[in-house]
């Protein structure tokens, strides 16, 4: 399914190691014990490489809500309706989710996009890009179709050169879709050839006879595809959903430009694991936010390498904790640009 020039696959420049260097010079001269600010200090000196400034900051914040329904709901495998997933569209623009009201106080622009969604509603303020009524259920056929799944990549590549218009400096994709954690862990057992059992979690709710069910659905699903699966790209668009795939394609498309992503929760992470197995070039450019409660989370994370910043028991999605990662970076900047130095200061350096 993939041509040797899809979009994705141009590499993405690596952060500037100058820049860098410059940058932890600059922090070990700061007025403090060396290393005494742990893991903020590494925090500024990465948005200085990534951004190629002395003077990192991450002000103008862009958030994009992708949004789509699932097929495999129809398996009984969420604690919610599906029409929640429309509902909650019409939250986000009214201003009443969690994602809005954190928005509202980072300054960040907040976009929702309705990827595909089963509500016949055209909400004022969602951007309607519908590429179907929900995906297939994936225990039968693939969730989406060739075309489908480009579609939803692009969607996410169009929703960054937004945010590059707007002169976004940390760009957070969220995502709204029920039953999208039954696929995100159908997607992260072919992506970490590991079995159901442990990638599979409540998500919205399930207890535990409903998380074995969820598992028992997704080895199904994988009895149906995995011979099939031969790329990362058909992976997507067999067990993915549409908000998965534009994720994938906002995080590519943020390191083809030069933009840290900041991910959120568990199914944006899967997105992210996705983005980097299809281009490996990104993976510097994406910061992960939180460790979910959701099961399987640290799983992805491990394989990704990540250390994410908090670890609250979130388990929203929304692109809510990565919202709320928001405050640690500002002040992680505004330490590093704004600490006297041992000179300036005249404060004695040299441990005794
Ligand atoms: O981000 C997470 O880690 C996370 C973990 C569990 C659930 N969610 C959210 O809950 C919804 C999916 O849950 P479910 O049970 O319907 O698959 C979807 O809208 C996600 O945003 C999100
Ligand atoms: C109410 C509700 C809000 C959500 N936001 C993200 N996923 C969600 C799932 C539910 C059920």
């Amino acid at each position: 399914m993939s041509a040797p020039n899809d979009w994705w696959q141009t590499s993405c420049r690596l952060p500037n190691e100058q820049t860098r260097q410059a940058a932890q010079a600059r922090q070990d001269e700061l007025t403090k014990p060396r290393g005494a600010l742990g893991r903020l200090e590494a925090l500024a000196i990465r948005l200085a490489s990534l951004q190629d400034s002395a003077t990192p900051t991450v002000d103008r914040t862009w958030i994009a809500v992708f949004a789509g329904d699932h097929g495999v709901v129809a398996e009984g495998v969420s604690a919610y309706p599906q029409a929640v997933t429309g509902e909650m569209l019409r939250n986000f623009v009214r201003g009443g989710a969690a994602i809005s009201v954190l928005a509202r106080q980072l300054g960040a622009t907040l976009e929702v996009i309705d990827l595909g969604t089963v509500t016949p509603l055209q909400l004022p303020g969602v951007q309607h890009l519908k590429l179907g009524a929900g995906t297939a259920n994936f225990t039968h056929e693939p969730a989406m179709t060739p075309a489908q799944c480009q579609q939803a990549l692009a969607a996410g590549r169009a929703s960054v050169a937004r945010a590059l218009a707007a002169n976004t400096q940390l760009y957070i994709g969220g995502e709204m879709g029920i039953g999208n954690t039954t696929a995100a862990s159908a997607l992260a057992c072919v992506l970490l050839e590991l079995p159901p059992q442990g990638l599979s979690g409540p998500g919205t709710g399930l207890d535990m006879q409903g998380v074995q069910h969820k598992a028992q659905v997704i080895e199904r699903a994988l009895t149906l595809h995995q011979a099939h699966c031969r790329d990362v790209l058909e992976t997507l668009r067999r067990l993915g959903g549409f908000e998965l795939a534009a994720l994938a394609g906002a995080y590519l498309a943020c390191a083809q430009h030069g933009v840290p992503a900041l991910v959120d929760g568990f199914i944006c992470s899967v997105a992210a694991l996705c983005a980097v197995q299809l281009n490996p070039t990104c993976r510097p450019w994406l910061i992960f936010a939180h460790r979910s409660a959701e099961l399987g989370h640290q799983a992805v994370l491990s394989r990704l390498a990540a250390e994410p910043l908090l670890d609250l028991d979130l388990r929203l999605g929304e692109g809510s904790g990565a919202a709320l990662a928001v405050p640690l970076l500002r002040q992680a900047c505004a330490l590093h640009n704004g600490m006297a130095t041992f000179a300036e200061a005249a404060v004695s350096e040299r441990p005794r």
